[in-house]
């Protein structure tokens, strides 16, 4: 079965509106490789000039975080009416920093997903274990927890959209990559889960990145591996000629 692998960028809390216009211009037609999907999740702020600006090339733009509901009173949330309105394509749901520091719960990643659906925008839903839990053996436990809250209540061909993004904790901004063969049995794991779930044609079908400490010199090593999709990218995605390196590496 053959899957289009995703490399997508998380510029987390990076670059003004103009770094990342300087950003995309640099990019433009070099991050563009036959057969890989180009992502860039920028901060909001930054949303509506990216837009704009890779009008014309095949990247795609994508949020880090929204609301699961399409209004309200919930001071300082985005929600996905806003976000599609803005012709964004992807939003990154679940990464372990809001999980960490603003209280993001299984529950909230899967109303979240939900709403993702419902504006058209593909959720890319982060899942991965601790250091301790990795120590305690826990690794494909933590993320058949995480991948089944997240994907409850989608219908198959919604679980065949999701990217899910599996992200060891312990390997984020360390230096400390997972191994390629380490990441892609926890892939092959959560493909698992997603086949009791959903049964092998949507399995075969849903994209799983790995994501942690990924670079130019080793994303190629993931992408050699049978089940890894892509990759979800925090510094290294920062600066033009390494994201175009990463775009290129997963050919
Ligand atoms: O959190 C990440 C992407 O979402 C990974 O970040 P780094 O690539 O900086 O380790």
């Amino acid at each position: 079965m053959s899957r289009t692998p995703i490399i997508a960028g998380n510029w987390k809390m990076f670059k003004t509106v103009s770094e990342a216009t300087a950003f995309v211009s640099e990019v433009k037609g070099k991050a563009e490789v036959a057969g890989v999907e180009t992502v860039v999740c920028a901060p909001f702020t930054a949303l509506p000039a990216l837009v704009e600006a890779v009008k014309g090339t095949s990247i795609k733009i994508g949020a880090q975080n929204m609301h699961y509901e399409d209004n309200g009173a919930f001071t300082g949330e985005i929600s996905g009416v806003f976000l599609k309105d803005l012709g964004v394509d992807f939003v990154i749901i679940g990464h372990s920093e809001r999980r960490q520091y603003f209280a993001e719960t299984d529950e909230t990643v899967n109303k979240k997903t939900h709403a993702a659906f419902k504006h058209g925008l593909t959720p890319i839903v982060c899942v991965g274990e601790k250091l301790e839990e990795r120590e305690a053996g826990k690794t494909d436990e933590v993320n058949r927890v995480q991948t089944t809250a997240a994907l409850a209540g989608l219908t198959a061909e919604q679980a065949a959209e999701v990217v899910i993004a599996y992200e060891p904790i312990w390997a984020i901004g360390t230096g400390k990559s997972s191994t390629a063969t380490d990441a892609n049995d926890a892939i092959k794991a959560i493909r698992s889960v997603v086949e009791g779930l959903f049964g092998a044609e949507v399995a075969g079908k849903v994209r799983i990145q790995y994501g942690g400490s990924v670079k130019p010199n080793n994303v190629a090593e993931y992408m050699g591996e049978s089940d890894i999709d892509g990759a979800l990218v925090g510094g290294a995605s920062l600066e033009p000629a390494s994201f175009i390196a990463l775009v290129e590496g997963a050919k």
